[in-house]
Parts: structure tokens; sequence; C-alpha cells
């Protein structure tokens, strides 16, 4: 079981502190407790255990989670060029965002990880993630014949006939097959349980089977409902951290090993900063004593902004054949091929990028009017609506997250910076993908499907309306990155850390969550960040071996 209770006595007996029961943090803490039974392991998550909660477990509640009690629910800054609205949903529960979000799960592209090793993310390449998402527990499988309804059949008919391009049967398959995804439209792949629409999230897959017993780990300790305050840091090392527990208490743990931090792109950055540990001039400037000048934490904030267009149906969707009302996804190439092997904030070093797909669309089978009605469009009843979202795959605006005051229950500020870019690359994308929306539209069978445009409406055609419109509707994918990103640090002074995971300058430490990749890939992140889990685990357990080994040579 979990706990909510840490005994003063307990405060040393751990060797590997993981702070963050996330996505990541799930995973790093089960392997790490398999693979090293002798150590003592603490994995610290700042809300509830989800083991027998409903509301988590079941995805198709997913929406209804968001804004809840179980999220931060993070805001933006003012976005000039976009939508200053949009929330951050975070979660807050044992799981993490593995726990509240829709549980699309796609494999990187080589292209992707081509990118990130050219900005020093050494030995991070697509054969080790194959192999690291080879040996995932959670389940990854495409949507079920029983959760794909005749509407989103059609969609996806429509898709292949208007814009001439193939059904992928398996996306995953196609990207390990091929190292890359060009244009193709299909069923996603989910890390759900078909029978009874549980999801397989990471704590699910990694952290429930110990919990229930199945798999005996008495070397690891599941404290929840615990707020780490603090990273604490002695002389070039991490010591532990602060924390505080359920009913108040404090307690200063430290570990006899390593630090592992995995709060995720804004809660690592925001525990780092509160910390002392950041850019010198931001953290004096707010009153915080200066622990470690580094100046990348919270820099190259990256997300995959959406835009929307909803149709109202002349008919009901099939009621209950849905995963969680997304279930098919589109890719378009855009630019003709290797038009972004240019220097751009994606692709620093201009990488050949081919024909690997530009654009993608996810569809949703509810009225997603969030943004619209606020935009004044009508609101469509449930069960009649129907979205496809354009979505920025490698965009080239960066952001930054930084504090606004000392007062660590102040939210950190997030300014995306969406639609910056120099090109205006990222908002002539979004304009492509709603043309191309509306030219499946014309398609039967999806066709028949289809009363009227509801937004943005058959008024707004030209290129700049397209674009006023798709900017102040944008949404977010929920994929917020790179804040803590990882890059030689011998060589570039904004990599946060090594491509051992370790931070910059301090000993005892590494991050291992959203925030450490380097650029943001092509496809929705989650598979990506529980590979990132998988080899900070068996990075520990390599340097231990070598250590004991080490220590086992006789002294001559
Ligand atoms: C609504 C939504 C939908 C999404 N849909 C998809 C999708 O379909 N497919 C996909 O690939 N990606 C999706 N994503 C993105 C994906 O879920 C995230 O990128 C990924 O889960 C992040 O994992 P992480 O380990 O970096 O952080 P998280 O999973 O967020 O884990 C961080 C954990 O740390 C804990 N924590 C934070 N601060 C502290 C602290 N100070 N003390 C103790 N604990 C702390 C948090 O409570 C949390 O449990 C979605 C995200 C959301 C929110």
């Amino acid at each position: 079981m979990t706990t909510n209770h840490l005994p003063e006595s307990d405060v040393a007996k751990y060797d590997y502190i993981v702070v963050g029961g996330g996505t990541a943090g799930c995973v790093v803490a089960s392997r790490l407790a398999e693979y090293l039974p002798r150590k003592n392991i603490l994995l610290i998550e700042a809300g509830p255990s989800d083991l027998t909660d409903e509301r988590v477990l079941d995805l198709r509640r997913w929406l209804s989670l968001l804004g809840g009690e179980l999220d931060y629910d993070y805001g933006t800054t003012e976005q000039p060029n976009g939508n200053s609205h949009i929330r951050h949903s975070r979660a807050k529960v044992l799981g993490g965002c593995s726990s509240h979000n829709t549980l699309i799960s796609f494999r990187p592209l080589q292209y992707d990880l081509d990118i990130w090793q050219s900005l020093g993310a050494k030995g991070w390449t697509f054969p080790l993630f194959m192999r690291l998402l080879d040996r995932l527990r959670t389940t990854v499988q495409p949507v079920h014949a029983r959760h794909r309804n005749q509407l989103c059949k059609d969609w996806v008919q429509s898709c292949s006939d208007a814009l001439n391009i193939p059904i992928i049967s398996d996306f995953n398959r196609h990207i390990k097959e091929t190292g890359s995804l060009d244009e193709g439209v299909g069923f996603l792949s989910i890390s759900y349980n078909p029978d009874n629409g549980y999801r397989s999230s990471a704590s699910v897959a990694y952290i429930h089977p110990i919990l229930r017993g199945d798999e005996p780990r008495p070397n690891l300790t599941v404290l929840t409902n615990a707020w780490v305050s603090r990273v604490n840091v002695a002389g070039d090392s991490v010591a532990g951290v602060n924390l505080t527990l359920q009913d108040g208490t404090r307690r200063t743990l430290a570990a006899k090993a390593e630090t592992i931090l995995c709060a995720g792109a804004i809660d690592t950055s925001r525990l780092l900063l509160h910390s002392g540990i950041g850019p010198a001039a931001q953290l004096s400037g707010l009153g915080i004593p200066v622990v470690r000048d580094i100046p990348g934490v919270g820099e190259n904030l990256q997300d995959h902004p959406e835009s929307i267009i909803m149709w109202e149906l002349n008919k009901p969707v099939p009621p209950n054949q849905t995963t969680m009302d997304s279930d098919a996804s589109i890719f378009l190439r855009r630019e003709p091929p290797n038009a972004g092997a240019i220097p751009s904030a994606a692709n620093p070093y201009g990488l050949s990028d081919g024909g690997v797909t530009d654009l993608m669309m996810h569809c949703y089978q509810i009225p997603f009017t969030l943004n619209t009605l606020r935009l004044g469009y009508p609101d469509v009843k449930d069960g009649h609506a129907f979205c496809m979202t354009p979505n920025i795959p490698r965009p080239r605006s960066r952001g930054r997250l930084y504090l606004t005051s000392a007062d660590p229950n102040v939210k950190p500020a997030l300014d995306f910076r969406y639609f910056t870019d120099p090109g205006g690359y990222d908002a002539a994308t979004l304009v492509y993908g709603m043309r191309a929306a509306r030219e499946v539209a014309q398609q039967s069978p999806f066709k028949d499907w289809i009363k009227r445009e509801v937004a943005p409406g058959p008024e707004v055609q030209s290129d700049e309306d397209l674009s006023n419109y798709a900017r102040r509707a944008a949404h977010t994918v929920y994929h917020p990155v790179g804040t803590t990103r990882m890059g030689d640090v011998a060589r570039d002074g904004m990599a946060v850390v090594d491509e051992r995971l370790r931070l910059r300058g301090l000993r005892g430490v590494r991050i291992a969550d959203a925030g450490v990749f380097p650029t943001i890939p092509t496809i929705n992140p989650m598979l990506t960040v529980l590979g990132v889990g998988e080899r900070c685990a068996e990075m520990i357990l390599e340097e231990t071996e070598a250590l004991e080994a080490q220590k086992a040579q006789p002294k001559l």
C-alpha cells in the first residue's frame, strides 16, 4: 500500500529518493526496486494514490479530470500572437499525467532522435528507444475493433480518399519498421485495457502490481500526498530534499545514493528555482539565494499548440463505441521534401527532414467548445459534433518558465510565446491544416454526416482570416517539454543535464521527465517519457554495478 506517513526515524533510510510519482517517476522507482533489491527506494508523490480511484482509472472520464482537484491547472502569460486563455493541465495523482491524459501512444521518429543527438543528447538513438519501448509494461495497442465506430471509420476513409494518403493499420509498427512517419491516417494506439476501458498508465503498469502485493518489493516505499519543497545541496552534491507530509509535518530527507527529480517539465524547474538552482539573475532579482547558477533551468519551453475546426452532424455520434472520443489521427506533409533542412529552433543544425510529417490532426467526436464559445461561436449539442485539430508537430516558437515571486505557493509563469517564430512557420502550419480538414469534409462517406461547419465557419476563407481564427482559438495538446534540457554540458551553456541525465555541476542528482527533451518530438510524447524513465533506471544500475565491481577488485 501507499503511505502518507514518514517517521522521523526513516529520514536517512533511503538510498534513492524519486521526487514525483508521475509518468517517468513510476517507471524509475519500480525499475530501481526491481534492479537493486538490496537498496531502499522512496517514491514521493504530491497527490493521492490512484489504485482504486474510478475517476482516474476509467479512461473515458479523462475530460472530467481537467481543472478538478487532481489538476495543478497552470495558466499562461499574455500571448500576443495566440490565445492567452489556455490552461495547462498537470496531474497531481500517482501516475502523473499518464493518469490524466488520453494515453495516445506513439514511438518517437528517427528524425526526432537525430535532432536530439545533434544537440548533445549522445546515445539517445532510435535503436535505443526501440529497445526501451519494446520492454514497456504498459499495454499499448491500436484502438480495439469494438471501439471503432462507423463515424470514425468513415472519417479515416475520407481522409485517405480526399488527400490520397495510405491508411496505416498500426502506427507504432510502421514507425518501428521504417523509422519514420510521412503521410497517413488511421486509428491510434492507446495504452489501455479494451475489456474494461481502464488505463494502462505508468502507475497501473509499474506500481499497482507492487501495491497489490502481486510483485513483492519490500525495498520500495510509495509516499503519497507529500510535497517536496526544496532540493538540498551540500558542497557539490545534492544531499536530499525537504518535504511536507499531508498532516503538515515537515521532514528533511537524506539520500544515501541519489535523488532523481521526476516532477515533470513544469514542476521540476519550479522546484529547482525555489531551491536556488537556476538563472542567477532571476533568482537574485526575487531575493532567492543562489545555490547554483544554471542558466538553462526553465528556458526552452515547448509545446504542441493546436487549433480546431468543428462541424455539427446531421445524425448522432454512435454511442459508447470509442476509447476516449479521439480514436484516430492523420499525418500530412505540408512542405516540399527537405524544406525543413534549414537551421531553426526545431532543428538548429539543419538536418535533412526528407518527407517526414509536418502536420498532425487528431479527430474528436465531442464538441470541444472551450475556446470557440469564448470567441462567440454557437454551442453544439453533445453527440452531434465532430472536430479536427490541426497541430504543429515540430513548432519553431520557443518559450520560457520563470518565477515571479519567492513565495513557493505562487505558480511559475509559463510564457510559451506561441506563434512567435520569425518565419511564421507555426501559424502557416495551422492554416494549411484548416484547409486540409475542409477537403476531408467534402469527401463521402464523412461528408454525409455533416450538417454545417460551426467554427470557423464557411465565411472564413483567406489565409489571413484563417490564421487569425486558428491562433485565437488555439489550444494545447498538453505537451510541455524541454525546460531542463539534455545536452553537452561542457560546450552548451544552456544544457541543464548531460546525456546521463545528471544535473550540471552537481553530484548525486538526475532529472528524468519530459523536461529533459532537447526538442519536442513529432508525436505525442508519453512513450518517449516512459523511455526516459526506463533508461534512467538502467543507467543507475550500470553505474551501481560498475562501482560494486570496482570495490570488489583486490587492492594491489
Ligand atoms: C490532459 C492531458 C492529455 C494528454 N494526452 C496525451 C496523450 O494522449 N499522449 C501522450 O503521449 N501525451 C499526452 N499528454 C502528455 C503526457 O501525458 C506528458 O507529457 C507526460 O505524462 C509527462 O510525464 P512526466 O513524467 O514528465 O510528468 P508527470 O506525469 O506530470 O509527473 C510529474 C509528477 O510529479 C508530481 N510532483 C510535481 N511536483 C511535485 C513536488 N514538488 N513534490 C512531489 N511530487 C510532485 C506530480 O504530482 C506528478 O505526479 C497529455 C497530458 C495531459 C495533461
